[in-house]
């Protein structure tokens, strides 16, 4: 029997929560940002692009977030919509607030960072009245990210999702999707994302998000396996720790544990590879594949993204996925 059980009945695969953005990506890569002057815009935001790439791979996905009431929202909105994602739960948020912006600086292949424009943000201004019930009980799964439990009222409004999905079978994805802006320190960043890692069927991080969910409750033992068994004991099923370009490990409830490999890839920056890898690999667990399959698929897609330029517009469909693990053969 599978570990994870997604009602196939559901008319949407798949509803991402959280942060609508815009990535500025240096069009002059290798310098550092100082000495850049130009940007090409993107749709980003971590959640969005993981609803755009399982968009991308043909699930029918919705999204629950707020934008801005200006140019940045419209565009934000128009592009998720050209994706055939569901917006009828995307609001338009009139307080003032503005899009979060991520500046990215290329320095070299293996050396990219990101500056984040966080403040007075749109997407934390979701509110628990933004999440609906009938919205969220026709789907099959929810992926929350830790980043929309920076603040409220976005707060109240991921717990109220994850009650609801809960009550309503919807499995529940969350990414831990650390970014220290916003946070006002790493005790909160811990402890409200253990809160609901708890109540999740599959958590997503790497292994410094991991250890910043233990930080508060005792000393750190960065140990994968400890760390699934920890999650294990309260809902999840799946616990998924990356490791860059060394690859991840999957755990399961059941005992088991997968190494997941990578594939060959032209880096041209770094991020993007963890959206592109939960995208894909949700897309193989909504199909009914293994965990190793899933893993493959996700890092096969991540080879994808990071060599491109963008995350969001670079994000494959199957059929260029499949294709580099057929040229590659199965890892
Ligand atoms: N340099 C690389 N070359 C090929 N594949 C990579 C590389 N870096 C990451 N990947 C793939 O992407 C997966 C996720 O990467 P990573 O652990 O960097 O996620 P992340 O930290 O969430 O990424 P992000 O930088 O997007 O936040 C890895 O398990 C691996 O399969
Ligand atoms: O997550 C963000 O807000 C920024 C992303 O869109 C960015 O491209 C990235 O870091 C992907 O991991």
């Amino acid at each position: 029997m599978s570990l994870i059980t997604f009602e196939l009945n559901r008319p949407m695969d798949f509803i991402g929560l959280g942060r609508l953005c815009i990535d500025l990506n240096a069009n002059e890569i290798h310098r550092p940002m100082e000495e850049t002057r130009t940007f090409t815009k993107y749709v980003g935001g971590s959640p969005a692009n993981i609803t755009i790439a399982i968009a991308r791979l043909g699930l029918k996905a919705g999204f629950i977030g707020r934008v801005s009431d200006d140019q940045h929202g419209r565009f934000i909105t128009h592009y998720l919509e050209k994706e055939g994602i569901d917006t009828t739960s995307v609001t338009t948020d009139r307080s003032g607030s503005v899009t979060g912006l991520a500046f990215t600086e290329i320095k070299s292949p293996t050396d990219c960072s990101i500056l984040m424009y966080r403040d007075n943000v749109a997407d934390l201004k979701l509110e628990p009245g933004d999440v609906r019930e009938e919205y969220i009980r026709q789907a099959k799964a929810i992926m929350i990210s830790g980043t929309a439990l920076a603040k409220s009222p976005s707060r109240e409004a991921v717990f109220k999702a994850v009650d609801l999905a809960r009550k309503h079978n919807v499995v529940v994805f969350f990414d831990i999707d650390y970014r220290p802006w916003t946070w006002t320190s790493r005790d909160e960043t811990g402890i409200y994302c253990s809160l609901v890692a708890e109540k999740s069927d599959v958590i997503l991080g790497g292994r410094e998000e991991f250890d910043l969910l233990e930080a508060p409750f005792g000393p750190l033992r960065q140990d994968d396996r400890l760390t699934a068994e920890r999650w294990f004991a309260h809902h999840a099923k799946i616990v998924l720790v990356k490791h860059g370009g060394d690859g991840s490990v999957a755990f399961t409830k059941d005992g088991q544990s997968f190494t997941g490999t990578t594939f060959p890839a032209n880096v041209v920056k770094t991020f993007g590879a963890g959206d592109s890898f939960a995208g894909a690999f949700i897309y193989g667990l909504m199909n009914g594949w293994d965990i190793a399959r899933s893993q493959q698929f996700g890092a096969a897609s991540a080879s994808i993204v990071v060599s491109s330029h963008s995350c969001s517009d670079a994000m494959p469909t199957a059929e260029q996925i499949q294709a580099v693990i057929d040229k590659h053969g199965s890892k």
